[in-house]
């Protein structure tokens, strides 16, 4: 059986050890015969690649490890591109955050301004490990997970159109999850979900079982009162009282519109108000990651490497993770398993642009994903899509062209934005901020 070989782009990541002991705990369904770790910041990728060789050399030695900033090391001999890289860092993640607020807009890292910002910066970076797989591995895949996924996919549609790069986003995974548990399922792979949206901005249409029986009634009448907060506990990261909020928060978004289940994004463009209300500009969710897991994460690297072993350890498999290794699957073993991807719309979605990049249901073979038929989709959905594909668009286009004006365009075109007027203030204040990042706007 063929063993892979795959490169972890943004190795310093704080989900690269939850990443990487999913992998090990897949290694029959998924063999592996040499990680590598890459990253532009070598001081913070060591700490987490030498407490992972660790992890490796206890639980799978035979194994191949390297972790470099060398992009000819990093991505010759490779099968898959993991990419989940953050440009900025959380230094920047927090002015994305910030600078909106004090205008009195959403901060949030992918949506609004904020995730203008974020794009802005992670289009050029992502292009480049495209090329760099393109030209040390022509024949590999790249699974990119880096945000903002929806303006990233955009981009690379637009700058790399032939280029075997798979975006994915694990949002409807983590609902999913929620959904099957409020249900008493086993696994969200006991559903068949129908949806669509762009990323981090969509909607479920239809959820049964293998049976085909409906779920969505009850599903329906538990977020009602609860949100995706099911009666239970959820095992797992996100359980911090911010994102707790947002689960809940679910229930007003779904009173907008019953007859589909949001996205727990929504609430960032259909409660803005809200949302600035209740956040603290002077403390944002940048900083609670900073306080939190960073801290979490590198400290445990660290105790890992002081005393050389990772038997104590206090990382856990990132067991919803796992559709990493569903998709790789999917590709090379042809699984023609049923995934959300996001992929040229090209008709799927009947009355929608066909060059916006959608999330819907895919088949996803060794060809790559097949995209399912949605069909036609309601005025509301459309209305909101339309607005902020285009705000999407612009982004892409403002940065090929550098262009101020379509910049300006894009963030006045947001719906958590109230006028040209502050759309021009947050975005000279952005400009400032992103110097080292952005390309020149003229
Ligand atoms: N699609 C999804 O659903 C999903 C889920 C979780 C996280 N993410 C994304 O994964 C990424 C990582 O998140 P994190 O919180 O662990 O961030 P992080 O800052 O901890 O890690 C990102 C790493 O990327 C590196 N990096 C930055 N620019 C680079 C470049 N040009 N080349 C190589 N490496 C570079 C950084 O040095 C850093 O080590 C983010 O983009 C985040 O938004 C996406
Ligand atoms: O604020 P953060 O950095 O904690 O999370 C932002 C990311 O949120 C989503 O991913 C979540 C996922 O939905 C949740 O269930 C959990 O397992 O962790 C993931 C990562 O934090 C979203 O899909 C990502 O795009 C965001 O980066
Ligand atoms: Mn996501």
């Amino acid at each position: 059986m063929k063993k892979f070989s795959i490169v972890v782009a943004g190795g310093g990541s704080t989900f690269t050890p939850g990443i990487i002991l999913m992998l090990l705990d897949n290694l029959e369904k998924f063999p592996i015969r040499k990680i590598i770790f890459y990253d532009n910041d070598k001081e913070r990728q060591d700490i987490v690649a030498d407490a992972c060789e660790i992890i490796l050399k206890e639980k799978a030695p035979e194994i191949e490890f390297l972790a470099t900033t060398d992009p000819k090391t990093a991505f010759t001999d490779i099968d898959f591109v993991m990419a989940h890289i953050r440009v900025g860092k959380y230094a920047m993640r927090e002015k994305d955050e910030k600078i909106p607020l004090k205008h009195g807009v959403v901060g949030q890292e992918t949506c609004g301004p904020g995730g203008v910002a974020y794009g802005m910066r992670s289009i050029g970076p992502v292009i480049e490990l495209v090329d760099y797989m393109e030209k040390y591995s022509p024949d590999a895949w790249m699974l990119n997970y880096s945000n903002p996924a929806a303006i990233v996919a955009e981009a690379t549609r637009k700058l790399r159109p032939d280029s075997k790069i798979l975006n994915i986003c694990d949002m409807p995974i983590g609902i999913e999850v929620r959904m099957a548990q409020i249900l008493g399922l086993e696994s969200r792979k006991d559903m068949e979900i129908k949806y669509f949206g762009l990323n981090h901005f969509g909607w479920w249409t239809d959820i049964r079982d293998k049976e085909g029986n409906d779920l969505m009634p009850k599903l329906k009448e538990h977020v009602k009162k609860h949100g995706y907060v099911p009666d239970a506990k959820v095992e797992g990261q996100h359980v911090e009282a911010s994102w707790n909020d947002t689960f809940a928060k679910a229930k007003d978004v779904y009173m907008l519109d019953q007859k589909t289940l949001p996205n727990t994004y929504l609430k960032y463009y259909l409660f803005s108000d809200e949302v600035v209300e209740h956040s603290n500009p002077d403390y944002t969710r940048a900083n609670e990651v900073m306080d939190g897991r960073e801290k979490f994460i590198f400290g445990e690297c660290k105790k890992i490497k002081e005393s050389g072993t990772a038997k104590n350890t206090e990382f856990e498999i990132d067991e919803h993770a796992s559709y990493i290794v569903d998709l790789a699957r999917a590709i090379s073993y042809n699984t023609k398993e049923r995934m959300l991807l996001i992929v040229p719309n090209n008709g799927a979605i009947i009355n929608f642009d066909p060059t916006a990049m959608v999330e819907i249901p895919c088949i996803v073979g060794s060809q790559g994903p097949e995209p399912l038929v949605v069909g036609s989709i309601p005025q509301f959905q459309k209305g909101m899509m339309e607005q902020q594909v285009s705000v999407e668009k612009l982004v892409v286009e403002a940065w090929a062209e550098n262009s101020y004006e379509k910049l300006w365009q894009a963030i006045t075109l947001s719906k958590t934005v109230p006028s040209a007027r502050v759309a021009k203030l947050i975005l000279d204040d952005l400009i400032e901020a992103n110097k080292e990042y952005w390309p020149e706007l003229k």
